[in-house]
C-alpha cells in the first residue's frame, strides 16, 4: 500500500454533494481575506458548488467556537445542514498573555465542538508570533515563501466530509 506524503490528498475527492460552512474572524483582516479566499478556491476546485459554501464572520478568534456552533444549528434548522465547517482566525502574539489564553481555549473548544455537532470542524486558527509568520502562512508575504494554508483547510474539509460523512 503506497503511503502518500504529508499534506497530499490520499485520493481524488468530489465535493459536488457537499455543503461547507466557513466561519472567519475579522481581526488581521488582510491575512483572513487571503486564507478564506484560499479555502474557497480549493473547495471550488474540488467540486463544491458556490451556493453550497456558506460564509459567516465573527469579531475575533475567541468567537469562532460559538459562531461555528450557531451557524451549524442555523443551517440545520433551515433544512440545509452543513457537512463540514472550517473555522478561520489569526492570532498574533502581542505583549501580554492574551494570545496564549485565546489560542489554547479556542483550540480546545473547536476540537471538542466536533463531538457536539457530529460534523468535522477544520482547524483554521493561525497562532503566530509575528505578522510576517501570518502573512507567510496566508501565502501573501513578499517572497511567497509558503503556500496558502487556507487551501489545505479546504482540501481537509472535502476529504473529512467525504470520508467520514453520515
Ligand atoms: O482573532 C483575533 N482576536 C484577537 N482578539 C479579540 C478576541 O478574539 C475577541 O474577539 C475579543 O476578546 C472579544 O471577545 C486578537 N488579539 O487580541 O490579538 C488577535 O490577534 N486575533
Amino acid at each position: 500500500m503506497a503511503v502518500k506524503g504529508l499534506g497530499q490528498l490520499d485520493r481524488e475527492y468530489n465535493g459536488a454533494h457537499l455543503r461547507v460552512g466557513i466561519v472567519h474572524a475579522r481581526w488581521n483582516a488582510v491575512v483572513i481575506e487571503a486564507l478564506v479566499n484560499g479555502a474557497i478556491k480549493k473547495l471550488r476546485s474540488m467540486g463544491v458548488e458556490e451556493k453550497n459554501i456558506i460564509l459567516e464572520s465573527v469579531p475575533g478568534s475567541y468567537e469562532l467556537p460559538w459562531g461555528s456552533k450557531r451557524l451549524i444549528d442555523r443551517q440545520k434548522k433551515q433544512g440545509e445542514p452543513l457537512d463540514v465547517i472550517i473555522s478561520i482566525g489569526t492570532l498574533i502574539k502581542g505583549s501580554t498573555m492574551h494570545f496564549e489564553y485565546i489560542a489554547d481555549a479556542v483550540t480546545k473548544a473547536l476540537m471538542g465542538l466536533q463531538d457536539k455537532v457530529e460534523i468535522p470542524v477544520i482547524f483554521g486558527l493561525l497562532t503566530c508570533m509575528t505578522e510576517e509568520q501570518a502573512f507567510a502562512r496566508a501565502g501573501i508575504d513578499e517572497g511567497h515563501t509558503m503556500h496558502n494554508h487556507g487551501e489545505d483547510w479546504g482540501a481537509a474539509a472535502v476529504e473529512m466530509a467525504s470520508k467520514f460523512g453520515p
